[in-house]
């Protein structure tokens, strides 16, 4: 018996990854096996995680595992959406079967990577601006471009606020009808239960899944509030930034600027034009004060119309150049590492906070340190020294 099938033995997750599908068990197997050793420290500790995350799976979990995985590979959107769900899902044991099916559908992605030269599979780019700067009718024309020329799009979306109030900043209105209807674009919206963490968790994954479902151009929008615009961009390749040439909010782009591989300055036609120029120019002299985040490419600002199309070319063709650029001096591929250790430390900073709050003697033991805290009697730093040690010792 060759070696694999002895580990196949002792790692049943793996097992059960590669049994949810008869074909190439194997040489499935294998890869699962190689690509878990590379990112955890040995083959001890990838038996014991693999095999404490998930007990066995029943038949009808591997049957929706086979259906969900053969469909999203693919291309079919029915099951992308339902893959998709399943990443959301807040059920304990679903959560775990999205699990399997994610590291099958990274192993897939790395083995068509590896055959198509080491370079992505998609452009991940991330697009924001404050509500009202023509986000939607932006993606809708530059989308429909993209699907025109042979893509396939997909469109995610983060809405913080759908999260906490179950209504969203963006509203119940009907966005990017157009491109709804376009077999080549997938527009999946925020869900609309979870915590920030939590929903650019899922994006996140989310983003796995599309590029597995054959969707080589990956756009994730955010509105213009609060964190979940720096989550974003910790997400994606490129990340541009929408400013509408007049009623823009110059604090709400105020930090994310820094982060802007782009700025569009929106609705550059008619009337607006004039003040599309100003703005334009503006930003231009802002960013040559920002200290650079590519050694290779310059943030650019440049003006678009939704209405006319007029710009909207000339914006992807920049989008691609800057995707040329930092994929050939290596440093799309260092962002996308860099990326996936942020993550790992946000979702254990998460997970762990949350341990910290849920905990027994830290609940009883808070309302009377908060109140002495905010009362001066104690220093913040001794209460969470003594909320800290109850954490520990109890
Ligand atoms: N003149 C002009 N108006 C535009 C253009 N693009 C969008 N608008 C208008 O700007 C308003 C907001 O556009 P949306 O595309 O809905 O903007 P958004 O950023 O998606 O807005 P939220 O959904 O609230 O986040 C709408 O009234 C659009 O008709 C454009 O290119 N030119």
């Amino acid at each position: 018996m060759p070696p694999m099938c002895n580990n196949m033995r002792r790692l049943p997750l793996l097992r059960h990854v590669s049994m949810f599908t008869t074909r190439n068990l194997c040489c499935l197997h294998h890869r699962l096996l190689a690509c878990s050793f590379a990112i955890l420290p040995g083959p001890r500790c990838v038996s014991t995680a693999v095999i404490q995350h998930v007990q066995d799976l029943s038949g009808p979990e591997q049957r929706l595992l086979s259906r969900l995985y053969e469909g999203l590979i693919g291309g079919q959107r029915a099951s992308l959406a339902e893959s998709i769900t399943l990443v959301e899902t807040q059920h304990p044991r679903k959560k775990e079967l999205a699990q399997v099916l994610l590291q099958r559908v990274l192993a897939y992605r790395r083995e068509k990577e590896k055959s198509n030269g080491g370079r992505p599979l998609a452009f991940r780019v991330g697009l924001s601006g404050p509500p009202g700067a023509g986000k939607s009718s932006f993606i809708e024309v530059v989308g429909k471009m993209l699907t025109g020329r042979g893509h396939k799009l997909s469109v995610l979306t983060v809405d913080p606020s759908s999260c906490t109030t179950g209504g969203s900043l963006m509203g119940d209105k009907t966005r990017m009808t157009e491109l709804s209807r376009d077999m080549n674009a997938f527009i999946r919206p925020s869900p609309t239960s979870g915590t920030l963490g939590g929903v650019t968790r899922t994006t996140n994954e989310a983003i796995v899944l599309c590029e597995g479902a054959g969707y080589d151009i990956v756009l994730v929008e955010t509105v213009g509030v609060g964190q979940s615009e720096f989550a974003v961009a910790d997400m994606v390749d490129m990340f541009v930034l929408l400013i509408p040439p007049a009623g823009g909010d110059e604090l709400q782009v105020k930090g994310i600027i820094e982060r802007a591989d782009l700025v569009v300055v929106t609705k550059s036609d008619g009337d607006l034009v004039v003040p599309a120029r100003r703005i334009q120019a503006e930003y231009t002299s802002a960013l040559k004060l920002l200290r650079r985040q590519s050694k290779s490419w310059n943030p650019r600002v440049v003006r678009a119309s939704s209405y006319t199309s007029e710009g909207i070319p000339e914006v992807w063709a920049k989008m691609e150049s800057y995707r040329d650029t930092i994929l050939s001096s290596g440093e799309l591929q260092a962002r996308r590492r860099a990326q996936q250790k942020v993550w790992m430390w946000s979702l254990i900073q998460e997970s762990v906070l949350s341990h910290f709050q849920m905990h027994p003697a830290v609940r009883e033991a808070l309302p009377a340190l908060e109140e002495r805290v905010t009362r001066g009697a104690i220093s913040p730093g001794l209460a969470a020294d003594l909320l800290l040690k109850t954490f520990t010792t109890s």
